[in-house]
């Protein structure tokens, strides 16, 4: 490997699995504001535990490890051609070494393209500067947060807040309905890049730009730094909590900047990150390739994450070991607020599967089944055993059309996966018998722990993120957040939090 292609390849392991400094304090200050033994947190407390874990491991901490971005400022004359051939081979060693996930998809076959090339994937832009060093950054955002970015063309009316018109005010109610919107869906407690004006695509661009400033800086337009101080404070105040459990933090970062518009529009865009928030550069020597200093590693001392008891170890609530098959009579014991710890076979399905065994058989018998919705990284041995290299769960929400369908025909008698589900699943529940559980969102560390062995694997043909994986676990343990009663947790914190939201429906920034 080429020096210039290896210190890319350091980066994007090193982004991956060990995050910054800055992010690190920004969650150490969450765990202090929560109030302990709260649902918020014991998953802030897994939240760190899985940290560790991918640093020690040095694996991914999330299995969604997002869209490779690069950010490239380069001296005059520096071969750009060239440069994004070796972080292409980079990103294919990565991937290959079970550091990225397979996840770049033919959006008209659906075929994963197993190495993460394809058109448009990994994205790198470029930018020349007066200086002789080569400076990239590196972002990893995961489809998940990515999902929840939005962008509002004011003037617009928005739910709980009213008319949002063309002014300062306006953004602001954009960036409070951002959060609302977002819930626990995204992995909160997450982080905002912001862009005021631009075109479509301009500003969302200019949006992910600001994730690029560290999560402590402040803004030089004193406007602007009004505007942050004031979203922290009070989207902290909509108590959707880390991952829409409730709770004191739902907001971790924002940071905000302003690009000129057309006078005919009015773009606000905000691009939502999980917690997991994968981003590093480095500055490298373009004479010998290395890397000669790392950016968003102060090296000063770093705070404690993984010391107090994750969601496993909950004393205050009800804990209830789950092994299947699963009788109804046992589903129908559990409540909202239940800790689950499951023992033996899962199986993993997610958007491809759904779709298929709506109008299909499945490979295995599902009766009484847990099934877990989850893209693992997985990575085949000489033997051609498969191992699992990172395992938290998907948004659900996607299955919303096909899960309450799928939970009768195949008698499955609970689900997890994380941000919740919504009403026809809820009432195919109550229906059916099954339960709801949210596991913790970019845990993958700590969930790829669970599992003691790969059982098999059916439609791998469907690419490893979305292929069926049977897996054994051992004390993998979540939340019910929606029970067979008819109760769900993230129906009440949106309600909730939509109350809250209301609240700031009148003028500050006049
Ligand atoms: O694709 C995944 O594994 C997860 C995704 O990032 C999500 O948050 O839903
Ligand atoms: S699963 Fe959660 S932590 Fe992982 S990329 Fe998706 S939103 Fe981020």
């Amino acid at each position: 490997m080429d020096r210039f292609t290896e210190s890319i390849y350091t980066l994007i392991v090193e982004t991956s699995t060990n995050l910054p400094d800055d992010v690190r304090r920004a969650i150490a200050r969450a765990k202090l504001t929560e109030e302990m033994g709260t649902r918020a947190s014991l998953a802030l407390s897994t939240i760190g535990e899985n940290i560790i874990m991918a640093q020690d491991d040095q694996a991914p901490i999330c299995q969604d490890t997002g869209m490779p971005t690069f950010f490239v400022r380069c001296p005059v004359g520096a071969n750009q051609i060239e440069m994004a051939r070796q972080i292409r081979e980079a990103v294919v060693a990565a991937t290959r070494e079970g550091k990225l996930r397979p996840n770049s998809v033919d959006s008209v076959t659906g075929k994963n393209s197993g190495n993460n090339l394809g058109p448009g994937t990994p994205v790198i832009h470029f930018e020349q500067w007066e200086k002789d060093e080569i400076e990239v950054k590196l972002l990893l955002k995961g489809g998940g947060c990515e999902n929840k970015n939005i962008q509002y063309s004011l003037p617009t009316e928005l739910e709980g807040l009213g008319r949002a018109g063309r002014d300062l005010d306006g953004v602001r109610k954009c960036i409070l309905h951002a959060v609302y919107q977002a819930q626990g869906q995204g992995c909160s407690a997450g982080f905002l890049g912001v862009a005021i004006g631009g075109d479509r695509t301009t500003g969302y661009e200019a949006a992910k730009e600001q994730l690029l400033r560290r999560v402590d800086d402040v803004n030089p337009d004193p406007r602007l730094a009004e505007l942050e101080a004031y979203i922290m404070e009070n989207a902290n105040r909509l108590d959707i909590g880390t991952m829409g459990f409730g709770g004191r933090v739902t907001l971790l970062g924002c940071k905000i900047g302003a690009i000129n518009r057309l006078p005919a529009s009015f773009f606000v865009s905000v691009a939502y990150n999980c917690w997991a928030f994968r981003r590093l550069g480095v500055i490298i020597d373009p004479v010998t390739g290395g890397i000669t200093q790392w950016l968003y590693r102060d090296g000063g001392e770093l705070p404690e994450l993984g010391a107090a008891e994750g969601i496993a170890g909950s004393e205050g609530s009800r804990r209830v070991v789950l092994r299947a098959p699963v009788s109804e009579e046992q589903i129908r014991e559990l409540k909202v607020g239940d800790v689950v710890i499951i023992d033996g076979l899962i199986h993993t399905g997610r958007d491809a599967l759904h779709k298929y065994l709506m109008d299909h058989d499945s490979p295995v018998d599902l009766r009484g089944g847990i099934l877990y919705h989850c893209g693992p990284v997985m990575l085949q041995d000489e033997k051609g055993e498969w191992h699992v290299k990172a395992a938290g769960p998907t948004t659900s929400s996607r299955e919303e059309p096909y899960q309450a369908d799928i939970i009768k025909k195949f008698g499955i008698r609970a689900v997890i996966g994380k941000g919740g589900m919504g009403p026809k699943t809820l009432a195919g529940l109550k229906e059916f018998g099954a339960v709801y559980l949210n596991a913790i969102g970019g845990a993958a560390q700590y969930y790829a722990r669970c599992v003691k062995k790969v059982e098999g694997v059916d439609f791998l043909e469907f690419g490893i993120p979305e292929a069926m994986w049977h897996l054994q676990v051992e004390g993998f343990a979540a939340i019910v957040t929606m029970d067979a009663h008819g109760n769900s947790l993230h129906a009440e914190v949106q309600q909730r939090s939509l109350a809250k939201l209301a609240e700031f429906a009148d003028p500050v920034f006049v």
